[in-house]
């Protein structure tokens, strides 16, 4: 499989945020959201296989493993590898962007799953089959560009109740969508949702530093 990069980070999002975890970012991906923070991801990776790719995690001594890209569910050795990890007592995250059908990956592992909004350009290519093939345990995100995602993002949760199984994550289009502004919603409408922020752009990108 073609893997971009193989890194140690805090997660920065998802419920599992703020733990220490092994980033298997595979190349490739067949979508191609407006806001798209990993475009690097889109065409460079290296021809790795299953058991090189455990070995480099197997170095990392960390017990949670997040399987990213680029979009990991269109390669596939991506699905024996999550087995593989799985059996060797990894927790294991799958962040997909819910555009290809998740039937295939091992029920043991954490489906952390976009619905994509209209602010990504992208709402097209969601596979809606996907929402009840969610398991317990498994993750939706929002990515929320402005208020029309926002609106957009709470009709599809008034059409689907059975999400609110699951948490459902509103995370603002990173230095585009006012995080303030984004809460402020949620909190004037007692929406039931998770608000994220991606932690791992406050704590190493420059530009958000703390004095
Ligand atoms: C880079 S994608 C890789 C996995 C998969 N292709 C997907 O879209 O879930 C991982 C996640 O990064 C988040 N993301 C990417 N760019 C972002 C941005 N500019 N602002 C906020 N979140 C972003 C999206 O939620 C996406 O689910
Ligand atoms: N630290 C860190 N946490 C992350 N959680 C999901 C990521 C992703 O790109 O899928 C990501 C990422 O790129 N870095
Ligand atoms: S699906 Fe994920 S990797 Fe692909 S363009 Fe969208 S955010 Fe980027
Ligand atoms: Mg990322």
């Amino acid at each position: 499989m073609k893997v971009n990069e193989i890194f140690k980070s805090i997660q920065g999002e998802s419920t599992y945020a703020g733990l220490p975890c092994v980033f298997v970012r595979t190349a490739f991906c067949n979508l191609r959201c407006g806001w798209c923070d990993t475009t690097y991801a889109f065409y460079e990776g290296a021809d790795r296989s299953v058991e090189s790719v455990l070995q480099e995690v197997r170095g990392h001594a960390c017990r949670l493993v997040e399987v990213t890209g680029g979009e990991p569910l269109l390669q596939e050795e991506v699905y024996p590898l999550v087995t593989r990890l799985l059996d060797e007592g990894y927790v294991v995250l799958i962040e997909t962007s819910g555009s290809i059908p998740i039937d295939r990956v091992d029920p043991r592992a954490v489906i952390v799953m976009d619905i994509k909004c209209p602010g990504s350009k992208m709402s097209h290519a969601v596979h809606w089959e996907n929402l009840g093939r969610l398991k317990k345990g498994d993750e939706v995100k929002f990515v929320i560009a402005d208020r029309a995602d926002y609106d957009w993002a709470k009709e599809v949760l008034s059409q689907h109740p059975r999400l609110f199984d699951h948490p459902v994550l509103f995370s603002p289009v990173f230095n585009q969508m006012d995080s303030r502004q984004l809460a402020e919603w949620i909190l004037e409408e007692k929406l039931p949702v998770r608000f994220q922020l991606q932690l791992h752009k406050y704590i190493w990108d420059p530009a958000m530093r703390g004095v």
